[in-house]
């Protein structure tokens, strides 16, 4: 059986171990990422061998931050990235406009709006890979609109052939394993196909697993599980 950590205990251990001065947050950050491009490669190796084009869904936290050093690291391996932000990136926590900084040294960033335009034509998937940076430990409230719209559709299989949850599937609450219903949603509606949280192949997360990954919609939603460390 994993270790599991509440997300509470979570931001204490990261906390403790910054507060300390053994580790940054920009560190742990790039640690992150780097575990994350592992943990997929080691997944599918074929992509290691062969890279390909992947959009980097990044939102307005630090789980965004975690998309935009992977998105670093994949193009420095010779991916193809389209990066998509989902609020208003003046507004990123330090650690993650640290990151956000650094891909923009290298890359463009579009808004939601342009995937979702994508999503509207009738094509086969554009990409090899999806990666779910949108939202973590930090999730509040159910997803945005443009968000659900696009996993509505990548629960079809339009936008990517392979999809990869960045610590936890954006959309799954990370202590109880629920899916936060907007009210405009209709109840009886499964979480994945109404694009209430992301379905992934593979779900990438740090230190230990989290009590979401393992009950309610958890297990369905996240596809396998990685754990990886983050020298915590
Ligand atoms: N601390 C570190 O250096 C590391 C963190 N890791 C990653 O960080 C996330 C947790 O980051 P945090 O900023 O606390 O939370 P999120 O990124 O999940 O998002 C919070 C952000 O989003 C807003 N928000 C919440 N719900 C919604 C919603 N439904 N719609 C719009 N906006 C929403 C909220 O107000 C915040 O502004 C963790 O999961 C890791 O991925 C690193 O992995 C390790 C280093
Ligand atoms: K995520």
């Amino acid at each position: 059986m994993p270790q599991i950590v509440t997300t509470a205990q979570m931001r204490a251990i990261e906390q403790t171990a910054i507060a300390s001065g053994r580790v940054s947050g920009p560190a742990l950050m790039e640690r992150a990422g780097a575990g994350a491009v592992e943990a997929l490669f080691e997944t599918w190796p074929d992509l290691a061998a062969a890279p390909g084009r992947a959009a980097v869904l990044c939102g307005p936290g630090n789980n965004g931050g975690d998309g935009y050093v992977i998105a670093r690291l994949l193009r420095a391996r010779g991916w193809y990235l389209d990066i998509f932000h989902i609020g208003d990136v003046r507004r990123l926590p330090p650690d993650a406009a640290q990151a956000y900084g650094l891909w923009r040294a290298c890359g463009k960033v579009h808004s939601l709006h342009t995937l979702t335009r994508i999503i509207r034509k009738a094509a086969p998937p554009r990409y090899a890979l999806l990666i779910d940076a949108g939202f973590g430990i930090g999730l509040s409230r159910p997803l945005p609109e443009p968000l659900r719209a696009i996993f509505a559709a990548q629960s079809r299989r339009a936008l990517a052939r392979r999809v990869v949850a960045i610590d936890i599937p954006s959309g799954l609450d990370a202590d109880t394993g629920a899916v936060l219903q907007p009210v405009d949603a209709p109840m009886d509606e499964a979480p994945a196909c109404a694009g209430l949280a992301c379905t992934a192949d593979l779900t990438v997360t740090f230190h230990a697993a989290k009590p979401g990954h393992l009950r309610g919609a958890g297990p369905g939603l996240c596809g396998k599980l990685v754990v990886k460390s983050i020298g915590l």
